[in-house]
């Protein structure tokens, strides 16, 4: 048998965030000293890799490996199925095409192919001290389990420790974890190591209760609650055309809103041209990640979009950055939303007489009517950092806001416009980007904050980037789980403690 020691992520189902802990593990053990490979006997996706050596593999295991600091090879994913039709796939073993099989065919033979999983990961076991094996699916899909080869199977034929993670994120998390257990054989279940909780976003301490509950019943260590962790890492199923190789990452990344109804966003073009701000357009929470500032647009229908922010997980993710210090700034509808309340009392904006809670961002109160105030303005921003950069632009609105606090800037007459709280912005101008004025001023007070210097900060190379966020993630990850029991599970010491 191999010399490598090894360990095995099962989830209870597809997309339950294993390649990414698989990923996590590398980086970990890579970072305490042992060398490490990943290695999944089958991958099904067709987003495949093209080794040094001209050989075909999944992603995932790329990924993984680039975490671990090692060259992809195809011994670490000896097959790979890329489905050509709902029946069938292109059966590719050890790197090369052995043909074209309908699935029936292909579940009869895949036991054949047993030997070939082995040689791979033997020969990788030599080169490496752990193997980080990734399984697929669920082990406990009852009608696939006789000749599994990707789960339970394989880790029976490397007798591999399991650890086994359930997605929180989708729901039902304990019934998960339980179910499978239960599904499972015992001799299967005894090769279970530990539990993860995968995906967790909110409070620790409301779950815990049920954590208890969940060890009781399938008497296995929970080793882990991982949050839901913000990094830009290359998930198996997403083409990240962002982190393909040769690209620059601009230092400042800024999250725009994409409202459903969103309007005037050429107001962000002269952003996107700027050599130090990555702008880019966030639709759901699970992207919104850190940004160095958060945008909210105009949109024609404010009340029904700020209902989306709310429905879609933004709200609360906009409100936990904000309470953290990311600056955000609302450019007319958007500058709407930021207040305490938006009045519909017609329904001239929503179609139904209402009213809503704002986000409560800034103290501006709302009320639409049904008069469209057209204007092209020329301004001075007077809140710090913006104060005294020169704005041109034009106002297009059915909304009244009233301010109770200061203003964003002053009209050419004196009349004060928008709203300014801490580090929250908000201004009817669109345009405001467009002299150029505005955009250095906020350049220059989002690379103080980040500690950066303008005039040097240069793009960062698309591998240190890489590596960054391998190391987040790494970061994450650990915090979460209890790396002793993994180690131990292993029948390894952790090499700071040797
Ligand atoms: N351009 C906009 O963002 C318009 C905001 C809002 N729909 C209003 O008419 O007041």
């Amino acid at each position: 048998m191999s010399k490598a020691s090894c360990i095995m992520v099962q989830g209870t189902m597809s997309g339950a965030g294993k390649s990414l802990l698989c990923a996590a593990l590398c980086r970990i053990f890579a970072q305490d000293g042992y060398r490490t490979a990943p290695f999944k006997s089958q991958n099904m996706a067709l987003n495949s890799f093209v080794t040094r050596d001209g050989l075909e593999m999944g992603r995932a295991q790329v990924v993984q490996a680039q975490a671990a600091g090692i060259e992809p090879d195809v011994r670490m994913n000896p097959i790979l199925l890329k489905p050509s039709s709902d029946v069938g796939s292109q059966v590719i073993v050890n790197g090369e095409v052995r043909g074209q099989m309908p699935a029936a065919a292909y579940f009869k033979m895949k036991k054949s192919l047993i030997p070939d999983i082995l040689a791979a990961y033997n020969s990788l076991a030599e080169a490496v001290d752990i193997i980080v094996i990734e399984g697929a699916g669920s082990p406990a899909e009852i009608n696939l389990k006789a000749d599994d080869i990707v789960n339970m199977g394989l880790a029976k034929l490397v007798d591999a420790p399991v650890l086994l993670a359930g997605d929180i994120d989708r729901g039902g998390v304990f019934a998960q974890l339980y179910g499978t257990v239960e599904l499972l054989e015992p001799d299967e279940r005894a090769r279970i190591k530990g539990l993860i909780i995968n995906k967790f976003r909110g409070d620790v301490e409301i779950l815990r209760p049920g954590l208890a509950m969940l060890e009781e019943k399938t008497h296995l260590p929970v080793l882990g609650v991982v949050p839901y962790l913000k990094v830009d890492i290359e998930d198996e199923d997403s083409l990240s055309e962002r982190l393909e190789t040769g690209k620059t990452v601009k230092p400042l990344d800024i999250a725009i809103l994409r409202l459903p109804h969103i309007s005037n966003f050429t107001d962000f073009m002269p952003l996107e041209q700027h050599p130090l701000l990555g702008v880019r357009y966030v639709q759901n929470a699970h992207t919104l990640g850190t940004p160095d500032l958060v945008i909210l647009p105009g949109t024609k229908n404010t009340v029904d979009d700020l209902l989306w922010l709310r429905q879609s997980g933004l709200e609360p993710a906009l409100l936990k950055l904000a309470a953290r210090g990311t600056p955000v700034l609302g450019v007319c509808g958007g500058y709407q939303m930021l207040g305490q309340t938006l009045a519909d009392p017609d329904g001239t904006e929503s179609g139904r007489a209402q009213t809503l809670r704002g986000l409560g961002l800034l103290p501006t109160r709302t009320t639409f009517t049904a008069r469209k105030r057209r204007a092209q303005v020329t301004a001075e921003a007077t809140a710090a950092p913006f104060a005294g950069a020169a704005l041109t632009g034009y106002e297009i609105h059915t909304g009244r806001t009233e301010v109770e606090g200061l203003p964003f800037c002053t009209q050419e007459d004196g009349t004060p416009e928008g709203c300014v709280q801490d580090r929250v912005f908000g201004t009817y101008l669109h345009g405001l980007f467009d002299t150029g004025e505005l955009t250095e001023k906020l350049v220059a007070a989002l690379c103080a904050r980040k500690g950066i210097a303008p005039d040097t900060a240069a793009l960062m190379p698309m591998e240190q980037y890489r590596q960054q966020q391998f190391d987040l993630l790494a970061e994450g990850v650990r915090k979460a789980l209890d790396m002793d029991a993994l180690y131990a599970a292993m029948g390894l010491a952790r090499k700071e403690q040797l």
